[in-house]
């Protein structure tokens, strides 16, 4: 592998373990403390573990063995729900399908993508709305429909609470994010890596250099590793896989909101294990129609916000044509 895909070894204080189970308290001193935690690594790296965040192991567990039972089936059962069968995003994607890099050549992964269930006459689906409408179940795998609802249900739930920490830690109401976090675009998105092949293209890895479209992304990764985080130095760290936690990341949607305040920080798979990689990120990307738009309180004195206000959903569906549009004009 050329020396340009490693990364560094890290210390744990680099992407500090934040303890997140404060924020169900009822006292707000203890919700406030998380909330502290939370500010010092958004403001550092804008990547951190979270530990003690109630979602069961059991579930965890389950969702890890669907996963791979998933990807193990043959290319053509795995077309049964490909993603050009539905009008939302969801479903089955091959290798090469996407480049989060748009100037390296398409990944090294297989994708497939669940969302919100919204029911048929719900306005944003009658309405067309980016992203919003029916999964595509595969039907002869028994326990994958139930195991994924409840999974994204819990990291949903999860979420909320996430988003409740970062109001405060802002120092805004802990409601403030109410309305973004109503009817959400949330994506459970499940990854499969092959090892690192030996005749890659120059420059090409099992996802490219990017940053996160949403406001929070909390992944679930086996103990193979190959996620790499370009820290605020611009070096390259690996973000090891710590059992019991998930890996959280700020994603550009906090960082405009912030005016660049809390990192939205780059990152990037090589999957050098020589092992098939298996990884579940959750994207918590908020009402499709909720304005991300500069807090004024984020502003220092002097600054002026960087980014023009828009909606979720026009931001999200600018960020998923840069990726595809460029994987689909190299293939
Ligand atoms: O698979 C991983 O570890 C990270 C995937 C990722 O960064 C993404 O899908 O945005
Ligand atoms: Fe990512």
């Amino acid at each position: 592998m050329p020396d340009s895909l490693n990364a560094a070894e890290i210390s744990s204080n680099q992407l500090p373990v934040i303890d997140v189970s404060g924020l169900s308290s009822s006292k707000l001193t203890n919700r406030k403390a998380v909330a502290d935690n939370i500010r010092a690594a958004c403001i550092t790296n804008g990547f951190f573990y979270i530990a003690d965040h109630g979602v069961p192991a059991g579930l965890i567990d389950a969702v890890q063995e669907q996963t791979r039972i998933f990807f193990d089936q043959s290319d053509d059962d795995k077309r049964k729900v490909s993603k050009t069968l539905s009008r939302c995003n969801r479903g089955w994607e091959p290798l090469k399908a996407q480049a989060l890099d748009p100037t390296a050549p398409p990944d090294l992964k297989e994708t497939y993508y669940m969302g919100l269930e919204l029911p048929p006459d719900h306005p944003a689906v009658v309405a067309g709305k980016f992203n919003h409408g029916p999964n595509l179940w595969p039907q002869d795998l028994l326990g994958f429909k139930p195991t994924m609802r409840a999974y994204h249900a819990a990291m949903r739930d999860l979420s909320e609470r996430i988003m409740i920490g970062l109001a405060l830690s802002l120092d805004l109401p802990e409601d403030y994010f109410d309305g973004f976090n109503r009817d959400p675009l949330s994506t459970l998105r499940l990854l499969y890596y092959p090892p690192h092949p030996a005749d890659a293209v120059p420059g090409q890895t099992g996802a490219g250099a990017h940053t996160d479209y949403g406001a929070l992304t909390m992944l679930l990764q086996d103990s193979n590793g190959g996620l790499q985080v370009r820290d605020a130095g611009n070096t390259w760290i690996h973000a090891k896989p710590i059992p019991g936690t998930f890996v959280f990341n700020i994603g550009d949607a906090i960082a405009r909101w912030t005016n660049d305040l809390y990192r939205s920080t780059v990152h990037r798979v090589v999957n050098v294990s020589g092992k098939s990689r298996y990884s579940i990120p959750f994207f918590y990307s908020g009402n499709a129609d909720h304005p991300l738009e500069c807090i004024p309180s984020c502003l220092k004195p002097g600054e002026t916000p960087k980014y023009p206000t828009v909606s979720v959903a026009e931001h999200m569906q600018q960020m998923y044509q840069r990726s595809y549009g460029a994987a689909a004009a190299a293939a």
